[in-house]
């Protein structure tokens, strides 16, 4: 047909039936619907360019990846794992949305949400510190998307400032689930943090490949560094961190080498600032911990005195962000 000669693609839309399973509607969406524009950042593998579709003429943020250079650096398991896990999470605002992936000849394309208010690490960056009314807004937004993603049997294992972008209303959407865990159907079940290496029995070939990947240093949880298995608890400990950090300006483990990073952790070798925040830091607490099991499930941080006066769900999503300062 017609849409074949213009080097368009066949793409698949996710979207859920009337009862509510997610089912990939085809669509007829390729490079030549969109008019590409700027450049938005560059990643090891990917370029990402602002698009709008010619059709709708809606704005989006197009992931594109040039196939050589992924089969090259043996990166094609992370792109079909980036695809399948945003495939499962179509249904929170606080996640990078993925509308359609198509591909040509040379490249591979991601049409995602476009979050042009940046990256949380960047505002922090600029701000030194958040003030405890920014950190309850953002780490309560963040906690609802981690809420959302485990309860899809997905674990993000990379969480980290620069993995959560700011949409124009400056609201969180979280990206880069291409070292995502995606638990088989079986345990995607409940929003607990199951133990370690929750869901899906591996065999020892597979448990040498999960080990695989290891996070960002700082962000890294003890049991991936001594017994290699990710849980959801491991989003926590991230979650932690990241909590620490906006308070602090800096994260709880940080040393001159990976390594020594690492003995940090595992030693849970970290202090608080003199003025940090008593409430805060008893949260955190509660999150740096070093057996996964022992950490606060999600249905207990949200109720912690530290996120006192959140409206979690809907409203979490339409009130306005407080100003940074
Ligand atoms: N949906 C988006 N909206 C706006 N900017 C984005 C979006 N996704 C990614 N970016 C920006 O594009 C840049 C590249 O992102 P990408 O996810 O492709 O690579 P990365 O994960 O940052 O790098 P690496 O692959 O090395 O981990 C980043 O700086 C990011 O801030
Ligand atoms: O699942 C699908 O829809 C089909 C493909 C799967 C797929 N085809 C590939 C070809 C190459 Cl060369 C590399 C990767 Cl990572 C590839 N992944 C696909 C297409 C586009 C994107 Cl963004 C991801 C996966």
């Amino acid at each position: 047909e017609e849409w074949k000669e213009r080097g368009a693609a066949v793409a698949t839309r996710q979207e859920v039936d009337q009862n509510g399973r997610p089912v990939s509607k085809i669509v007829k969406k390729g490079v030549n619907d969109f008019h590409f524009g700027r450049t938005l950042g560059e990643g090891s593998y990917s370029t990402v360019l602002a698009a709008t579709d010619r059709q709708i003429h809606r704005e989006y943020a197009v992931k594109v990846l040039d196939k050589r250079h992924i089969i090259k650096e043996k990166k094609v398991k992370y792109v079909n794992i980036e695809k399948d896990a945003l495939n499962r999470l179509t249904e929170h605002p606080g996640i990078v949305r993925l509308y359609y992936t198509f591909q040509d000849e040379r490249s591979l394309y991601f049409v995602l949400d476009l979050a042009n208010g940046g990256e949380l690490l960047g505002h922090l960056k600029k701000m030194g510190t958040f003030d405890e009314e920014c950190t309850r807004f953002y780490g309560a937004q963040m906690l609802d998307s981690i809420a959302y993603m485990h309860s899809k049997g997905i674990i993000h294992r990379d969480l980290k400032p620069e993995n959560v972008l700011l949409d124009e209303q400056m609201h969180t959407k979280i990206t880069d689930f291409g070292t995502a865990k995606i638990l088989d159907i079986r345990s995607a079940g409940g929003t607990g943090t199951d133990g370690p290496g929750s869901g899906d029995p591996m065999d020892g070939a597979e448990q040498e490949r999960a080990v695989s990947f290891v996070g960002t240093a700082e962000y890294v949880s003890p049991e991936l560094l001594t017994d290699k298995n990710a849980c959801k608890a491991s989003d926590l400990w991230a979650f932690g961190c990241i909590l620490y950090q906006l308070l602090a300006g800096r994260p709880p483990f940080k040393a001159s080498n990976e390594y020594q990073t690492f003995q940090k952790i595992v030693a849970l070798d970290y202090r608080f600032p003199d003025n940090f925040p008593a409430v805060a830091k008893d949260l955190i607490e509660r999150l740096l911990v070093l057996d996964p099991s022992k950490r606060l499930p999600i249905e207990h941080i949200k109720a912690h005195s530290f996120f006192e006066g959140i409206q979690w769900g809907k409203g979490l999503w339409k009130q306005k962000a407080p100003r940074l300062r």
